[in-house]
């Protein structure tokens, strides 16, 4: 749970059960009126998202939609007392109303894997989604900064990249594909590993996010710990299969979810703290780039007022690493490419 979530359950009045900002009525002072829009809110991911961006002070209105289902699962959340007002939309009809002044749209609208499918076996079906979704956020919202959590993430960050520009609304600043579940998958292995209290663990993962494009800088990690290499490379091993592990023991009903509604909260969470002016929010995350030779990659990113503030570079890397690097590049560059080509077919 982030911060600021705890924060505010922690303001919560034992006697009541009422929170702080309830009491004073529907919006703090000092806290500004956020929308977020969720679209494919009815899904997998979708649920526990919306569930968690309902326990989070920040959002002062949470639009859920999805093809069906969006009435009930936003009527359930609703009944929740905490800040945010809920409605729910359903049918493309609805879209824009969904959209509608949204400060953050986040996307987890798509299939998701059966086993035996890389991501990349998902591009047929959810390329297609993205990019109608992407048209709608840039006629409703343009200026929102849009969460792209549907796979394969390496060629729908770029899908969404063109239709922005073909709509004459791209902000590179803006467009975000969410690779933090790796991030939160580095930090458990490694900190189970090292023996380490996981709250005080980091560790950037830079790429992107499919197989070895995933490329956990483990020799950055805090707390230190004095690691084998077999141990650290094992470690990269099963960051880089994590989402494989979960696909595998869901044995045909899905893919990570509920690890996955929490990394996105978190991530959603950095963007409205940077939205909001709070200073040094730093996460990872599949951007527009100048890190590599390569117009998309995941790196570490700070968040201010319009999205990303500055993009960070890589820091040192081990010789490991370095080879992961390289390694990545080939797979990464045709995912992007792959998706360029299918928006501008
Ligand atoms: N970036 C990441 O780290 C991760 C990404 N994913 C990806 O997230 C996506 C969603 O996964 P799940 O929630 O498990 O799938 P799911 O099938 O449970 O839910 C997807 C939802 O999207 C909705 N949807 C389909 N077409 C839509 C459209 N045109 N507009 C609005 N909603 C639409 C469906 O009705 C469904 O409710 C998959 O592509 C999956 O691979 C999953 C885990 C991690
Ligand atoms: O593996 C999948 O298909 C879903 C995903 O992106 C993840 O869990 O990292």
């Amino acid at each position: 749970m982030t911060t600021s979530m705890l924060a505010y359950l922690a303001r919560r009045t034992p006697s009541t059960g009422a929170s702080y900002l309830t009491r004073r009525g529907f919006a703090s002072d000092s806290t500004p009126v956020r929308k977020v829009a969720i679209l494919g809110a009815a899904g997998g991911i979708g649920q526990p998202l919306s569930l968690l961006m309902k326990l989070n002070p920040l959002v002062s209105s949470l639009a859920l939609y999805d093809i069906s289902g969006t009435p009930g699962v936003a009527a359930d959340v609703s009944h929740i007392n905490t800040r945010s007002e809920v409605l729910g939309f359903a049918g493309e009809e609805q879209l824009g109303k969904a959209l509608k002044g949204a400060d953050v749209v986040i996307i987890p609208a798509g299939v998701p894997r059966k086993p035996g499918m890389t991501r990349d076996d998902l591009f047929n079906i959810n390329a297609g989604i993205v990019k109608s979704l992407c048209a709608a956020v840039a006629k409703y919202c343009p200026h929102a900064l849009v969460n792209v959590i549907s796979n394969p993430v390496n060629s729908t960050v770029p899908i969404a990249s063109e239709v922005f520009k073909k709509a004459g609304t791209y902000d590179e600043k803006r467009l975000f594909g969410v690779t933090t579940l790796d991030v939160v998958r580095a930090k458990t292995f490694y900190a189970g590993k090292a023996k380490v209290n996981v709250a005080d663990v980091n560790v950037p993962v830079v790429g992107g996010h499919a197989g070895v494009t995933i490329l956990p800088l483990f020799s950055q990690a805090t707390s230190s710990a004095n690691l084998a290499n077999e141990e650290i490379e094992a470690l990269t091993k099963r960051t880089q299969d994590g989402g494989t592990e979960v696909v595998e023991a869901k044995a045909g009903k899905g893919s990570a979810t509920l690890s996955m509604a929490y990394a996105g909260a978190i991530f959603a969470d950095a963007c409205l703290k940077g939205l909001n002016g709070v200073p040094d929010v730093v996460e990872c995350s599949f951007v527009q780039s100048t890190v590599t030779d390569l117009p998309f990659f995941a790196s570490k990113v700070r968040l201010g007022k319009n999205g990303v503030e500055e993009v960070l570079g890589l820091g040192a890397l081990s010789d490991y690493e370095k080879q992961g690097l390289e390694a990545l590049k080939p797979e990464l560059k045709s995912s992007i490419e792959k998706g360029i080509k299918f928006a501008n077919a």
